[in-house]
């Protein structure tokens, strides 16, 4: 079965590589300008599946991904994808001797963010801009060669927007790799790949009971007691209001029939609220 795989696009971002790398020839690939857009469309059912950035390495949370999951699309995390991530400095031909001279870096936040030691280093007068991806920023110098703009992106989309690579692997730290998540309406989805997999995962969201003392601490010792392993735990805000926050835990196994759901049932005694965002594997490529 062929799916219809939606990513945040264009072409040639670093989501991109990773639908190419996960499905091979087995998917329709379909860009969406921005990560709700591509979340809309999996709920909506015009794609079979969207694919959208989740964490870096460097940079922590695509807050954008996970505050979209949490309070209008709650779709499933079926699969995840881990990439590694290289960054480079790149800018229209027109531009090859003088990209020093730039005005202003386009691309993604996080992109920027990876590469903050070499910009503030290399191009310290330049003004950062955000893209909605770092292919949309390649896309645009492509554009608009009249613009005095650098691009962080990878080297496909040099490839893909005909732009000049002047330097190679800018980000400040080798150990860069993202996580995408495969996501789906329902939860009992199949995906194929032949990609090496990596771990197993579950990932909820817990809201704690307000000023309870010690809550957290009993919320990490439902887990702690019953040796599930967590390997993220993150607070985001309920975005109702100041000192509201719910957390984020993933744990190194998918849902069985007795830990997980012992652990749930635990923190819901304690008046937490618990919601399952997806039990998966993680391939890596
Ligand atoms: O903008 C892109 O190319 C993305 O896919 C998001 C992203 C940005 C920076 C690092 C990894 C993924």
């Amino acid at each position: 079965m062929s799916y219809k795989v939606g990513y945040l696009g264009p072409a040639a971002t670093f989501t991109h590589l990773a639908v190419t790398k996960f499905f091979e020839e087995h998917a329709e690939h379909v860009p969406f300008l921005t990560i709700p857009q591509c979340m809309d469309a999996a709920a909506e059912g015009r794609i079979d599946l969207a694919v959208v950035p989740l964490e870096n390495a460097l940079e922590g949370s695509v807050n954008l991904t996970i505050d979209y999951l949490v309070h209008e699309q709650p779709l499933s995390i079926i699969g995840e994808i881990v990439a590694p991530i290289q960054q480079h400095l790149m800018v229209h031909p027109s531009r090859e001797d003088s990209w020093e001279d730039a005005e202003r870096v386009y691309s993604h936040s996080h992109a920027i963010a990876q590469c903050h030691k070499f910009l503030h280093h290399q191009l310290p007068k330049a003004k950062y801009e955000y893209a909605t991806s770092t292919g949309a920023a390649a896309k645009y110098i492509q554009e608009h060669p009249e613009e005095n703009i650098a691009v962080v992106a990878n080297e496909l989309a040099a490839e893909e927007y005909n732009l000049k690579i002047v330097r190679k692997n800018i980000h400040d730290y080798t150990h860069n790799h993202t996580r995408f998540a495969v996501l789906h309406p329902n939860q009992h989805t199949y995906i194929k790949t032949k990609l090496k997999k990596i771990t197993d995962r579950t990932t909820l969201m817990i809201t704690l009971p307000s000023d309870q003392s010690g809550a957290l601490h009993q919320v990490l010792s439902a887990f702690s007691w019953r040796k599930l392993n967590l390997s993220k735990i993150e607070s985001r805000p309920m975005k109702t209001g100041l000192g509201n926050y719910f957390f984020i835990i993933d744990i190194d196994m998918k849902m069985d029939e007795v830990l997980i759901p012992g652990a749930m049932a635990e923190l819901e005694a304690l008046g937490c609220s618990v919601r399952t965002l997806g039990t998966y594997s993680a391939y890596s490529i």
